[in-house]
């Protein structure tokens, strides 16, 4: 399903010269990407009903979800939400938005969540955790009933790891490098480089969790998806990695010309 983006297509007059040719039709306005990714948000959004337990991804696109969750909340549009934050970050966003929040423990079963993603394949599966927050985004996403990705459509690959960026994985800093060098050895035929995620000056960034991230990137395809996530899974020091498997129920992505919607 595609839809056009009519209200961001020009108004404006066409000058005398431009009058055959641009009011059949006008010239579309370029839209910035962080424009395409809150397109994709609000239309995310209108999922959302009154009552419902969701849950609150993070990100540069998820922030615009959210954002407007807190709009409707404050305009009377929704009512009795429940928001489950997946990072810190999220969880100030939507306390300062004034969005009624829980967690999983006292909310195991959520309705809906919306959240970004950094790579989307062709089956929905996807790559997500550039942010960090992968771990506390799969907990919240691996138990809710239908889970919204958000994209713009830089984020399209034909696989996953075909943007040559970062697949993370969150490993606790224990001997780290130790894990880091099975991580790269396990992917060794895939052209594997991992590196440890840093903040600034040689200082680790750390996780919500107080993990570290370890970015693997490849020069080959990975194979198969679940093959390489079992393998990672069983190496004593990783937490989670970013590969988020047959998750999405519905995946929206916007671009230049439209947005397309696409579910399970
Ligand atoms: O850890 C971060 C999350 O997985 C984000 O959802 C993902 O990195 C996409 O972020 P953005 O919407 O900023 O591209």
């Amino acid at each position: 399903m595609a839809v056009a983006f009519p209200h961001l297509i020009s108004a404006e007059k066409p000058s005398s010269m431009e009058t055959s040719l641009s009011s059949l039709s006008p010239p579309p306005v370029i839209l910035t990407q962080d424009e395409l990714k809150k397109i994709a948000a609000y239309k995310a959004v209108e999922f959302v009903e009154s009552g419902m337990v969701l849950g609150l991804g993070t990100g540069s696109t998820a922030k615009h979800a959210v954002d407007r969750i807190g709009e409707l909340l404050r305009q009377g549009k929704l009512k009795n939400i429940v928001g489950i934050p997946t990072s810190k970050k999220t969880h100030e966003q939507a306390v300062s938005l004034g969005i009624p929040l829980s967690d999983l423990d006292s909310c195991p079963v959520i309705d809906l969540a919306i959240d970004g993603a950094d790579e989307v394949d062709p089956y929905m599966n996807l790559v997500k955790g550039r942010g960090g927050s992968l771990l506390r985004e799969k907990m919240v996403e691996g138990v809710c009933k239908k889970f919204v990705v958000i994209v713009d459509e830089s984020k399209l690959v034909s696989h996953l790891g075909g943007s040559g960026l970062a697949m993370p994985v969150e490993v606790v800093p224990f001997c780290w490098k130790f894990t880091a060098k099975r991580l790269q050895d396990l992917f060794e035929d895939c052209g594997c480089v991992a590196k440890l995620r840093t903040a600034g000056e040689r200082q680790p960034f750390v996780t919500d969790n107080g993990n570290y991230i370890i970015d693997l990137y490849f020069k080959k395809d990975i194979g198969d998806l679940k093959v390489a996530s079992d393998n990672i899974l069983r190496l004593a020091g990783v937490v989670e990695h970013g590969m988020f498997l047959d998750m999405a129920t519905t995946v929206i992505v916007a671009g230049e010309l439209g947005v397309t919607i696409k579910h399970k």
